[in-house]
Parts: C-alpha cells; sequence; structure tokens
C-alpha cells in the first residue's frame, strides 16, 4: 500500500460571510496524480492556499507524511517537501531564467543549485533555447514551464499546480501536461486543479469534482468519465460510455 502523504480532514475556510470551503476531506497517497475539477468559484484555489498555509482554515485539518500543517508557515511547509505553483506564471521579468530558478531554491545550497539551475534550462528544450533570454521575454507556455521548474529546485516531495494550463494555446497546455506526466512517470506525487478537465483526466489517477464549497464526486479519473451526471457537469461532456449506459434499461432489482 502506498504511503498517504497528505491528508486533509473536514476543511473549512471562510472569507469574511462567504464559506468558500464546507467541511472537505481529500487524500494524496505518494506517487499519485490526484487531479481536482470543478466550476470557477468552486473553491479549488482555496484549497490549494490553505494546503500550503497561504490561509488558515477556520475548522479542520491536515497533515503532510503526518506532520501537522494546518499549523505551519508557509515557508516551512515548503522546507517540509510540499510545493505550491499558484496559478498565474508569477515570474521574475527582468530576471534571467537562471535567477529565476534560483529563486526557488532558497531551501537548498546556492552553490549546487546554480549548477542544478544550469542543468535544468539544458534539460528542459523549451527553456533551453530560450536561455539567453529574461524571463518576461518568455511566452506564456514558456513561463509555465519555467515556474514549475523553479518550484522543483526546492526537491519537494510532492507539488501541487493552479491550472498550469489557463490562457495557453491546446498545443502548450499538451506540452504543460505532457511535462507533469513526465513528473508523475519520475516518482512526483502531485495535485492539479485544471480548468482543462479532460486534460487532467488523462494524466490523473483519481479526481475530486467540487462544487460551492464541497466534494461531489471523489473517484478514479475513468469513474468520473463513466458517471452520467457528474462526466456532464465536470467534463461539459457526457462520455460515450457514460451515454450508453444512461439508456440501457435498469437492471432488475434483487430480492
Ligand atoms: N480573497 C477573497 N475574498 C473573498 N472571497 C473570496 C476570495 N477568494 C475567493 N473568494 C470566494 O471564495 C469562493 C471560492 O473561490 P476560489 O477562487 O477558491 O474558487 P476556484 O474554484 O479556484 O475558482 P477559479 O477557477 O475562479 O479560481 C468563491 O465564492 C470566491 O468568490
Amino acid at each position: 500500500m502506498p504511503e498517504t502523504l497528505l491528508r486533509a480532514d473536514d476543511l473549512t475556510v471562510r472569507y469574511g460571510p462567504v464559506t468558500a470551503l464546507n467541511g472537505i476531506s481529500l487524500h494524496v497517497d505518494e506517487g499519485e496524480v490526484v487531479a481536482l475539477v470543478g466550476a470557477n468559484g468552486a473553491g479549488k484555489s482555496t484549497l490549494l492556499k490553505t494546503l500550503s498555509g497561504l490561509i488558515r482554515p477556520a475548522g479542520g485539518s491536515i497533515t503532510f507524511q503526518g506532520k501537522d500543517l494546518a499549523r505551519t508557515a508557509a515557508h516551512d511547509i515548503v522546507k517540509s517537501g510540499l510545493v505550491h505553483v499558484p496559478e498565474g506564471r508569477h515570474v521574475f521579468p527582468r530576471f534571467t531564467l537562471k535567477e529565476n530558478l534560483l529563486a526557488g531554491a532558497f531551501t537548498n545550497d546556492f552553490k549546487s543549485a546554480g549548477k542544478r539551475a544550469e542543468e535544468i534550462i539544458a534539460g528542459t528544450p523549451i527553456l533551453a533555447r530560450r536561455a539567453g533570454s529574461t524571463a518576461g521575454q518568455l511566452s506564456g507556455g514558456e513561463q509555465q514551464m519555467l515556474v514549475i521548474q523553479r518550484a522543483l529546485m526546492a526537491d519537494p516531495r510532492m507539488i501541487m499546480l493552479d491550472e498550469p494550463s489557463m490562457g495557453l494555446s491546446p498545443v502548450l497546455a499538451d506540452e504543460v501536461l505532457e511535462l507533469v506526466a513526465q513528473l508523475s512517470e519520475r516518482g512526483m506525487t502531485v495535485l492539479l486543479v485544471e480548468q482543462n478537465a479532460l486534460g487532467a483526466l488523462d494524466i490523473a489517477d483519481r479526481v475530486y469534482a467540487l462544487a460551492t464549497g464541497e466534494v461531489l464526486f471523489e473517484g478514479r479519473s475513468d469513474d468520473l468519465r463513466a458517471n452520467p451526471q457528474f462526466a456532464d457537469q465536470f467534463l461539459g461532456v457526457v462520455s460515450a460510455d457514460a451515454e450508453r449506459r444512461a439508456h440501457e434499461e435498469p437492471e432488475a432489482a434483487t430480492p
């Protein structure tokens, strides 16, 4: 049985009178890619911010590798191996790619981090061909690759990505999801928020579907695709399989 790395139980978060998370529970096991899907305002970003210590929950508990996170400072959460790539591709625009990567290495030895940053640029074709640029000169897709790689400079055990493909062309969005799949193949544990729910499900083992701060569906990606009600609500499509099942005669009830 894989170890459960991250566990949240009964999390409640309020912004003044607005309840953004209403008793959410989830877990992510070592080596899994778990997707969080849901409409705008469902609470996905709030959940990631709460898990990474940027927002304090009004109630509930969070543990990472058994350690209590609900009262741990955000920088100590990074040190414990959990990193968050917020939405919006926040690069330091006037800094070089290497300098941007080094900004993610604050928990590590700076000398080896410099070498590591150079290796990452050389080993990431989309960045290697822009190695002489500043981050502000990169395209959206290139910036997204940079901020993911910057998060990896902290040597995390688990990475949380908020809408990494937002605003990218379909080709670049696929490249970003491909990078996430590669990270997973190399053993990284991933919690992925995606507007492109179908793309996210292609690489996710399990999925949590949120609406108005609550988990409405939890299960394997295939089960969400095959679920007539939730596939329609969360994926914007009724999969062929779900449609076929929805029109099948109901099975005779067993006594
Ligand atoms: N800083 C804030 N102050 C007050 N309300 C907020 C704040 N941030 C989010 N909310 C509210 O909390 C709820 C959850 O928002 P959140 O951004 O977490 O959703 P989301 O699923 O990430 O949506 P999106 O895809 O639009 O980012 C929404 O009702 C939103 O209006």
